[in-house]
């Protein structure tokens, strides 16, 4: 008896050192290791305190700046420790997240050297996001890495071809024009002011429903409300991704945000669980979701997609597909609604291409003007404002620069974007005339400006998006002018993606 008690503390003993070594080497040994090898490179950064990292220096300068006067050089009043860090150590340094050090770029040049040496199937997303935003993404396209990555966008990119989009169009003048004629309605009753963002963002949900579900927005609804709740049950509260057991600082939210999570994964579910009756059927499937489904009854094993798939990959199209896009629109009306001058000349672009004609998808490409406006507003408010990555592999650019395997990068979109030196002098002014001739603005170097992202894993959806805002925007300076409210005030905000925080009161004036 007295052997298995003695055999039964000894195993218990080890045990424990077991868990205790494996902490050390994963929280501390290894991220020492990886920094240490960074810092061969010459590569310099902010002193990191354990277990926090810089997270408290972060923190403590994040403050949500609010203004009335309208400033767009945003990069140091959203991000002020990176524009300060740039200052020190220049465009490519290291700083922690917890216990996580993180290679931070804002440099083209290096993207451009790593793009060459990487391919987009190589490329991972790192680890520690992976894991805080399963609820949001699971392992979909934005998540996903290698041969998975591969596959599902493989199955996904027939989705949106041309005639599929083509396909979207109506349904899309149809919402818009559903959202203005109720504008008209309030105006006609008194109402001058509307909360703009919360229009396109309900207005872009509508779409999205229906376009990428075959399901209306009232259907959608309750998965709208759940993602929205659990955005900010994940993003608002403060955060410490990359400390350990960072979770445990808030466990309500954590328990939150899985029961969201789980709770959406089961609306997904019952609408794959429908769809999969009706797919038996020979009515048109072509929708995102028939076509995900059609792909994994009938794609054969190295594309098919299993039904977790599908529920992810419908959470990131539903989240990402529609937010995005919605943010970019709100933002126009705001840089419109500022710049008069812009306003007239869309309006009477649209008068020259479109006229009294309806609305028709191979017009769109003659709005050049208007190409131009969302080109600048997503340079300087891009609803992405940053890319992740993370290392798989040993990366040796030329001789210069040798990024160890698992390394953690931050690409800093909002930083590249709104860098003097790669714009000029007047890089915080709305020019949209920046891009007359030129796809890249003007910016001294190609990779300076991402507002899709860059190589293979670009935005799949980024034809939906020029379609999508080209149509909306069309119909809304057709039928109204719009100034900016006095309630308005200046609050740009990361909540995963970049958003006013007070919304975007406008004064509308029906033509
Ligand atoms: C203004 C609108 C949009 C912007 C600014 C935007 C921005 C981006 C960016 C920067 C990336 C690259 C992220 C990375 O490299 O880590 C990306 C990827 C992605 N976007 Fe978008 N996006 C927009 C609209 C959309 C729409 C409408 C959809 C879907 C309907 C969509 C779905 C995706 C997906 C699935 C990926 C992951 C692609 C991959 O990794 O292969 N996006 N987007």
């Amino acid at each position: 008896m007295e052997i298995i008690i003695r055999f039964f503390i000894i195993a218990i003993v080890m045990a424990l050192l077991y868990v205790f070594c494996s902490l050390i080497f994963s929280l501390w040994v290894f991220p020492a290791l990886a920094y240490r090898k960074l810092k061969k490179n010459g590569l310099d950064g902010p002193s990191p305190s354990f277990p926090f990292g810089n997270i408290g220096e972060m923190k403590k300068e994040n403050i949500n700046v609010k203004s009335s006067s309208i400033s767009h050089d945003i990069h140091s009043t959203l991000f002020p420790f990176f524009a300060r860090w740039q200052n020190s150590f220049g465009k490519m340094f290291v700083y922690w997240l917890g216990t996580e050090p993180f290679l931070y770029i804002a440099d083209p040049e290096l993207l451009k050297k790593l793009s060459t040496e990487v391919t987009a199937k190589n490329w991972g997303k790192p680890a520690v996001f992976r894991r805080d935003r399963e609820a949001m993404f699971g392992n979909g396209l934005v998540m996903s890495e290698g041969d998975d990555w591969a596959r599902h966008r493989h199955v996904i990119t027939p989705a949106f071809n041309p005639t599929n989009l083509k396909a979207m169009a109506s349904l899309m003048v149809e919402t818009t024009n559903k959202m203005l004629d109720n504008w008209t309605t309030l105006v006609d009753s008194g109402t001058q002011e509307f909360d703009i963002e919360r229009e396109i963002t309900a207005t872009a949900g509508e779409i999205i429903a229906k376009t990428s579900f075959g399901i209306s927005y009232q259907s959608g609804r309750l998965v709208f409300e759940k993602l929205r709740a659990l955005q900010t049950t994940l993003f608002k509260t403060i955060r410490f991704v990359g400390v350990p057991f960072g979770k445990m600082m808030h466990p309500k939210k954590a328990l939150e945000a899985r029961k969201l999570g789980q709770e959406i994964n089961q609306l997904f579910l019952s609408l794959i669980d429908e769809r999969r009756k009706m797919i038996t059927g020979s009515g048109p499937q072509n929708d995102l979701l028939g076509s995900l489904l059609k792909q994994s009854e009938h794609g054969g094993f190295t594309k098919s997609l299993t039904t977790k798939e599908v529920v992810d990959e419908c959470k990131t199209f539903f989240f990402g597909g529609h937010e995005t896009t919605a943010l970019a629109i709100t933002w126009t009306m705001l840089l419109l609604a500022t710049h008069q001058d812009w306003q007239d000349q869309l309006r009477e672009e649209i008068r020259e291409v479109v006229g009294d004609k309806e609305i028709d998808v191979n017009m769109l490409s003659g709005l050049k003007k208007m190409g131009w406006v969302m080109n600048e507003v997503l340079r300087l408010y891009p609803s992405a404002p940053n890319a992740q990555r993370q290392a798989k592999a040993d990366i040796q650019v030329n001789h210069e620069l040798s990024i160890p395997s698992g390394t953690n990068m931050w690409i800093d979109i909002v930083g590249m974007h709104h860098d003097p030196a790669l714009w000029g002098e007047d890089v915080n002014e709305f020019k949209p005339e920046r891009f007359k001739d030129d796809i890249h603005g003007g910016c001294k170097h190609k990779m300076g400006y991402l507002p899709f992202g860059f190589g293979g894993r670009m935005c799949i959806g980024r034809n939906l998006t020029f379609l999508e805002y080209k149509i909306v925007l069309t119909l809304i300076l057709s039928r109204f002018s719009f100034t900016i409210s006095p309630t308005y005030c200046h609050s740009p905000s990361i909540v995963l993606s970049l958003r006013p925080s007070d919304g975007l009161p406008l004064v509308l004036q029906p033509l």
